[in-house]
């Protein structure tokens, strides 16, 4: 159970609160209007943004000041944050081993998250060898691989196509499925977040609120996530 108790977060002069209970196994999509917070709540959670207030627990234990390392979280980040010089092995080898020593094992391991994603045999090309789908995909595997209780994913499928993303969106919920894992997604997507997250949470004006039944909150939304889909 991942706990936001009271917590604000300053980005420049801005502001983001959220008070709000997400359980261990759900899927939330996050969604609001552009510079609404989406991601500065997603940075915090996942620890590479302080909290000027409140409180992050997970299970219980509190993880406010934790360093991103040491949390339970695997972030995909927007701009999907693979290093060019690498290949998609070493890339991915850090995330299982930040010393880079690889044991065999990692070997089959990493070869299994690029199957999962569709890029099986393109374990020795670089980020420049790839199209941004396939980097998008790349940076996915990297969080499958962590397989980290809480799953951060910041508009992670924005450069595939509607087929791709389904089945990108199916990976997730699979693996999460496997392992108990909280999703979180943030998305501009209204469909992305009705086919994949059972919660949404609505974050406007840096406020996040709900979470709220997403197929509830989207046959009835208030007012300004009307303003925000256009309805
Ligand atoms: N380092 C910073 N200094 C000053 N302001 C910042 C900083 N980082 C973010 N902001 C501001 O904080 C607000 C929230 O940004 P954030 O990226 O969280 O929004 P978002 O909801 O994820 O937007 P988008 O959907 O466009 O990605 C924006 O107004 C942004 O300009």
């Amino acid at each position: 159970m991942l706990v936001l108790e009271d917590l604000v977060i300053g980005a420049g002069a801005f502001r983001v609160t959220a008070d709000l209970t997400l359980h261990s196994g759900a899927s939330v999509a996050i969604i609001g209007p552009s510079g609404a917070g989406k991601s500065t709540l997603l940075d915090a959670i996942a620890g590479f943004r302080s909290p000027l207030s409140g409180r992050i627990l997970w299970d219980g234990q509190e993880i406010t000041r934790d360093a991103p390392g040491k949390r339970p979280v695997g972030m995909l980040f927007q701009d999907n944050n693979l290093f060019p010089h690498l290949t998609l092995t070493q890339n991915l080898a850090l995330a299982l081993r930040p010393d880079g020593r690889l044991a065999s094992a990692d070997h089959a391991a990493i070869a299994a998250a690029l199957d999962r994603v569709g890029l099986a045999g393109m374990e020795n090309r670089r980020p420049s060898g790839l199209s941004g789908g396939q980097i998008s995909r790349a940076a996915l595997a990297r969080v499958l691989l962590q397989a980290r209780p809480i799953m951060a994913l910041d508009e992670p499928f924005a450069a595939l196509g509607p087929a791709l993303k389904i089945e990108m969106l199916d990976v997730v919920a699979q693996v999460a499925a496997e392992i108990g894992a909280l999703v979180l997604m943030v998305s501009h997507d209204p469909q992305d977040a009705m086919r994949f997250a059972g919660q949404t949470v609505f974050v406007n004006a840096g406020v996040a609120q709900g979470p709220f039944d997403t197929d509830a909150l989207f046959s009835d939304p208030p007012k300004a996530l009307r303003a925000y889909l256009g309805r």
